[in-house]
């Protein structure tokens, strides 16, 4: 069994369009590395459920407190849903690196765009389609999106296609194509083997 490769503090931000298979990259960099890498924990105004834990599950905030903290642009994104507000601070980021994991964030083209006017030193990876058509079969052979669902995806797929294929956007382009060879080029790049 080969060591587990030195941790970097410096977040790896994944983008790309939905179906593109960023989740399922990720799964298995979890899997394999279980103890190098971590997600951020999120802020929401919504209330917390049985068994979630403040910190842990999210950082639950009232309204008030959650504004004041979008006021003083402590947020890398944050939206809203069905009447609650959720987002990501760049603290929250920061104490993935201060625990000693390597912070994922996977992230639309907004975030990303904010990300990069933070001094969180990320690296930027674009998981890419092998091209529109297959990215629309991988969306309807996932099986978890109607048919509105799906429209809307392959539309904002659009921007964030355009976006990633900028010079700049990204440190590395990944078509994920093979998955095997995706894979490997994800890992080659967090640890820096190339
Ligand atoms: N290289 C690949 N070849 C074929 N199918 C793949 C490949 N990678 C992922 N898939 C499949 O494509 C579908 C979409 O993948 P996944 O859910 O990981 O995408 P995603 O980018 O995380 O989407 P979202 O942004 O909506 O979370 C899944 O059914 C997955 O099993």
């Amino acid at each position: 069994m080969s060591a587990t490769p030195a941790v970097s503090s410096r977040p790896i931000v994944v983008f790309g369009p939905s179906g593109t298979g960023k989740s399922t990259l990720l799964k298995r960099l979890f899997a394999e590395y279980p103890t190098s890498f971590g997600f951020s924990v999120s802020n929401t105004t919504r209330n917390p459920r049985a068994g979630e834990t403040h910190g842990k599950d999210y950082h639950f905030l009232t309204r008030d407190e959650f504004l004041a903290a979008v006021e003083r642009k402590e947020f890398i994104e944050h939206a809203e849903f069905s009447g609650n507000m959720y987002g990501t601070t760049v603290q929250a980021v920061k104490d993935v690196a201060d625990a000693g994991k390597t912070c994922i964030l996977d992230i639309d083209v907004q975030g990303v765009r904010s990300v990069k006017d933070t001094d969180l030193g990320a690296r930027f990876v674009f998981v890419a389609p092998p091209s529109e058509e297959e990215l629309e079969a991988r969306l309807r052979g996932r099986g978890t999106d109607d048919e509105a669902s799906i429209k809307k995806r392959l539309d904002a797929a659009k921007s964030e296609l355009a976006y990633g294929n900028t010079e700049g956007s990204c440190d590395i382009k990944i078509v994920n194509d093979d998955i095997d060879a995706a894979y490997k080029k994800l890992v080659d790049f967090i640890f820096e083997k190339n």
